[in-house]
């Protein structure tokens, strides 16, 4: 038998870093997906004394006798699939040296806390049964778009899928469905897996990635968006490497070297994603019109850029995007942690697009093509220049 899942990936509007300090945050899933599949072997089969892990994107396959997992992690007991719990610091350990033991090429070391998350989830969840992974995904790791949510979530998604936790009657066309308390356990255990991955998650990533649409969060809790607006997002991937763990661990030692200025910092951030999110629910058309509500939200991403430079997260490839998409008019901020990673630039709706999206390779740098044809208020771009000054951003960190 195999199980499939697929989760989303992420944009933050507003509010990433303060979120993890108890501040409001707003975020989107996007049309890129992590997918997992989980397949038990038949009793005649090889692979029935192993646990298999295949990365199809890195062309990467681990894999553990069951018998060693078992001797490792012995402390754990039976699954305990209906109760999401941190993994406790032996257990880490022992999980880490199994992860050691596969020998992961240096230039791939990032994928370790990947692995241990994997580990600690299938432990947990599905005990010691053989059985075979097979993860791809459509998302960049380690930029910003949420890659370790949506592993974490489809991970979980599978592994629950199959677990005693899931009511299976209710499936539609073959697919089954997670009912409410299904999709928290879900997402108790995505965010139990993200802790080990980043170390102190706020959860925004994996709620996001588990329910879908846009949401607004703060301290654990979720309240669901809708946009009264069709909000279009240049997504652009600065291709400099980070990981979120680092980037977080910073805000908050600089948080501990000036509390009162950082609190400060975060309280203004809070107030950036609570009218970011009231303008993008306010009915349309209301006192203000579309055009309005762009220039206003423009104003917001400008502001919470400000702020994320003030926090120290944000880099020199980021600023080269501002001050690019700046000279368009355009407003543009980093999403996610930062870094490097991906910026994001609000497209108002004077601009036309011809997005094709299904036939664009899987390379943000050109994840829209924007053709224009505006000439509206002080805004007068030109279609030749913005594509030019999309190779200048590519070409000076060297992609096409
Ligand atoms: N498809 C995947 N296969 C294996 N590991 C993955 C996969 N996706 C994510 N990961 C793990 O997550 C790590 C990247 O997580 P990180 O939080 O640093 O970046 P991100 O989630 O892409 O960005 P952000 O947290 O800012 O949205 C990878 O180094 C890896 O350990
Ligand atoms: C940087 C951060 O705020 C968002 C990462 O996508 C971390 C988190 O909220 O867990
Ligand atoms: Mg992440």
């Amino acid at each position: 038998m195999e199980v499939k899942a697929r989760a989303p990936g992420k944009i933050i509007l507003s509010g990433e870093h303060a979120v993890v300090h108890g501040c409001t945050a707003v975020a989107a899933s996007i049309d890129l997906y992590t997918y997992a599949s989980l397949s038990f072997p038949s009793p005649s089969s090889e692979n029935d004394d192993t646990l298999n892990l295949r990365l199809k994107d890195s062309g990467l396959e681990f894999s553990w006798q069951i018998e060693r997992l078992k001797d490792a992690l012995s402390n754990l007991g039976c699954p305990f699939p209906s109760k999401p719990i941190s993994c406790p610091t032996e257990s880490l350990k022992s999980i880490s040296m199994l992860v050691e033991e596969q020998s992961i090429p240096e230039a791939k070391i990032a994928l370790a806390s990947g692995l241990s998350a994997f580990l600690w989830l299938y432990t947990s969840i599905q005990g010691f049964k053989p059985a075979t992974v097979v993860i791809n995904s459509d998302l960049p790791l380690g930029s910003g778009l949420g890659s370790s949510a949506a592993f974490c979530v489809s991970l979980s998604a599978v592994f629950l899928s199959l677990s005693d936790s899931m009511n299976k009657d209710r499936s539609q066309q073959g697919w089954l469905i997670f009912e409410d308390s299904e999709l928290q356990l879900l997402n108790k255990w995505a965010f139990e897996g993200e802790k080990i991955i980043h170390g102190k998650p706020s959860g925004i990533d994996n709620t996001v990635s588990t329910y879908g649409n846009m949401i607004k969060f703060k301290s654990g809790d979720l309240t669901r968006i809708k946009s009264s607006l069709p909000l279009r997002m240049l997504i652009t991937n600065t291709r400099v490497g980070r990981n979120t763990k680092a980037l977080v661990a910073g805000v908050s030692e600089r948080t501990l070297r000036h509390p009162d200025v950082m609190s400060s910092i975060f309280n203004a951030v809070d107030f950036i994603s609570r009218e970011l999110s009231a303008i993008i629910q306010s009915p349309t058309p209301d006192e203000l019109s579309i055009t309005e509500k762009e220039e206003k939200l423009e104003e917001l991403m400008e502001m919470n850029q400000g702020l994320l430079q003030c926090m120290g997260v944000s880099h020199a490839s980021i600023e080269t995007i501002l001050r690019t998409t700046l000279k368009y008019k355009l407003a543009s901020k980093l999403t996610g942690a930062g870094g490097g990673g991906c910026v994001l630039t609000l497209l108002p709706s004077c601009i036309l697009l011809f997005c094709s999206l299904p036939n664009l390779p899987v390379d943000y740098h050109f994840y829209f093509v924007v053709y224009l044809f505006v000439f509206y208020n002080d805004r007068c771009l030109d279609n030749m220049a913005l594509r030019s000054q999309n190779s200048l951003i590519s070409q000076q960190h060297g992609h096409r």
